[in-house]
């Protein structure tokens, strides 16, 4: 195959495809690549692996093939590179919220991340681009980068473009919130059904600040994805010249040997909490990036969390406690507008290194200044929508391994009221209708955690149906599950340890007193010691609700919510 003639340069670049394309004992190999249409010199070429989450029935997802078609004509344009695409799973959570399906939802996550690192790792690719969608497409990607930890941009789809009704602009949350209206006798049948054809118009990802915008607005902030990739909405012109810039980008990691260990630092991931804090993104930034931070060994807790929250302001009116969609801010100088003001207060490092192969503070010197009179979007500094971070940590008898609150400081930070007990959310929505939950109540949806549900589904059928139906702001909801990111409301998640292992959520009872304080940062049940030891007494762990396939699987590998859901611990 003419090797003889090769460059130490050239043999880097393919270091890892050379077991393939290289070893005279594999002949067999190189047969099956000639079956594949390689020439000669396609065999010196470093092997790009272009995974696509695209399917057909998710609009987040829709067109993630085609946009991995022109990245992959982009890859074998730019010299020494060759792209081979490969596609895997997603799970739509608009689609599977609030049905047994969303228990598949986190579990697609390490599904992606492992279906990744299988082929990418089985096929020896040099490269990977991960064209991911829906939310834990992102997590799945980039956990999958860190564990192969070779030189790998993560190209996100971008967000899907408003909605219009009777001259509102919609969004996916706008449907889930009819349900409420509807149910309060405050929608007629036309709307709700008008709402529902045209909340969501084409392609893209949901379109808020909900979990998709958060973890791509978070991932370019840790420097794995090409700068404005979070903000680039999915049909504009942008993320086409995006797919046009990963083949140079990816070509120039190769070459300096930048992989996503030398990306992924801890600073890195300080710089990406303090991005979902100012941008009130969605909790399940938390156990995301715990997760992500794991892949390449980077200590990373729930507390981390809490200590950027404390000096880190909201300063994005974002829905969905907001106004603003994810193309509004495109429209403003997107993500490397915000870092670029963050950085110059001080609040971002700098010096990370980023799959430009530059670092931050270089990425960002050409990037938009923000216009403060212009846009109201992103607030300065002086003037934040709340002080400090939405997203805090309580602990408290109800959370000995903590919990995570998404308080907007809209709905006040403390609560205390009688719980309202619910095994899972398929009741909620009769107890709404029945009037059974009335302002003041503290909703608790139980044993829907990572192993009891198993898979912890995220909640926004039922806190939807409560903004919907006006009780936002008098009543709160914790849980052991998890929330969308298009969840607003006084809400605690990830509720540790989870009913299913015994947590003290799995003993509330109706009308039990529960307080709530995002000040202090405490979550509680007061119920005094004898009776709760009375309760637990002949508590006996409940089996698991999945005996095979992939649910049983997970329930029995994957971590607490605290530990990220990670599936590969021992
Ligand atoms: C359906 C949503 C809004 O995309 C949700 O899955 C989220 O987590 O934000
Ligand atoms: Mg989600």
């Amino acid at each position: 195959m003419g090797n003889t003639t090769k460059t130490y340069y050239r043999m880097e670049l393919n270091k890892y495809s050379k077991t393939i394309t290289q070893d005279v004992t594999q002949p067999a190999a190189q047969a099956m690549l000639y079956a594949i249409g390689f020439k000669e010199e396609d065999f010196d070429k470093a092997q790009v692996g272009i995974v696509s989450m695209g399917w057909d029935g998710n609009p987040c997802n829709m067109h993630l093939n085609d946009l991995a078609t022109v990245v992959r004509e982009n890859i074998n344009n730019t010299k020494d590179l060759l792209g081979l695409r490969f596609y895997t799973i997603g799970v739509s959570d608009g689609i599977s919220m609030g049905t047994d399906g969303m228990r598949y939802s986190l579990v697609s996550r390490d599904l992606i991340a492992d279906s990744i690192e299988t082929n990418a790792g089985a096929q020896y690719y040099d490269a990977i681009i991960a064209i991911p969608g829906c939310d834990k497409n992102m997590p799945g990607s980039i956990i999958a980068m860190g564990r192969l930890n070779r030189p790998s941009i993560m190209l996100y789809g971008g967000t899907i473009a408003p909605g219009h009704y009777k001259g509102e602009d919609l969004n996916i949350v706008s449907a889930f919130e009819a349900l409420g209206q509807k149910i309060a006798g405050n929608l007629s049948e036309a709307d709700f059904k008008g709402i529902i054809k045209s909340a969501c118009p084409g392609a893209g990802a949901c379109g808020g600040m909900y979990t998709a915008n958060t973890m791509a607005s978070a991932i370019e902030a840790l420097g794995m994805s090409l700068p404005n990739s979070s903000s680039n909405p999915a049909l504009s012109a942008e993320k086409q010249q995006e797919c046009q810039a990963v083949g140079a980008a990816i070509k120039i990691l190769l070459e300096k040997d930048i992989k996503p260990r030398d990306i992924m630092t801890r600073e890195a991931f300080e710089n990406a909490i303090t991005v979902v804090m100012v941008l009130g993104g969605s909790t399940n930034a938390v156990l995301h990036l715990i997760a992500m931070a794991k892949s390449v060994d980077v200590p990373l807790t729930q507390d981390d969390f809490q200590t950027i929250s404390d000096k880190i302001p909201v300063l994005a009116d974002f829905k969905p406690s907001g106004k603003y969609l994810m193309e509004d801010l495109h429209q403003h100088g997107g993500v490397p507008a915000v870092m670029k003001y963050l950085l110059s207060k001080g609040l971002l490092h700098g010096d990370c290194l980023t799959v430009t192969g530059k670092t931050v503070a270089e990425n960002l010197a050409d990037a938009p200044d923000l216009d403060f009179e212009q846009q109201k979007i992103i607030m300065p500094l002086e003037t934040p929508l709340k002080a400090t971070g939405h997203l805090q940590v309580l602990y408290g008898n109800l959370a000995e391994g903590g919990s995570v609150a998404k308080i907007s400081g809209k709905e006040g930070e403390r609560f205390e009221g009688p719980a309202r007990v619910f095994d899972g959310e398929k009741h909620l929505i009769e107890g709404l209708s029945s009037g059974k939950v009335k302002h003041g109540d503290v909703v608790v949806i139980r044993n829907i955690g990572p192993k009891g549900a198993p898979g912890m589904p995220e909640m926004l059928k039922p806190t939807g149906a409560i903004i919907g139906a006006g009780l936002g702001k008098s009543v709160a909801l914790i849980t052991d599950g998890r929330f969308s990111g298009g969840t607003h409301g006084f809400v605690v998640g990830h509720i540790t340890p989870e009913a299913h292992e015994g947590g003290l959520i799995a003993f509330v009872k109706d009308n039990d007193i529960i307080e709530i304080d995002a000040i202090n940062n405490t979550l509680n049940l007061k119920v005094d010691e004898a009776t709760i030891a009375e309760r637990k007494a002949n508590w006996q762990q409940p089996a698991l609700k999945a005996t095979k396939g992939i649910l049983f699987k997970y329930a029995r590998h994957v971590t607490s919510a605290a530990n990220g859901c990670v599936t590969d611990e021992a």
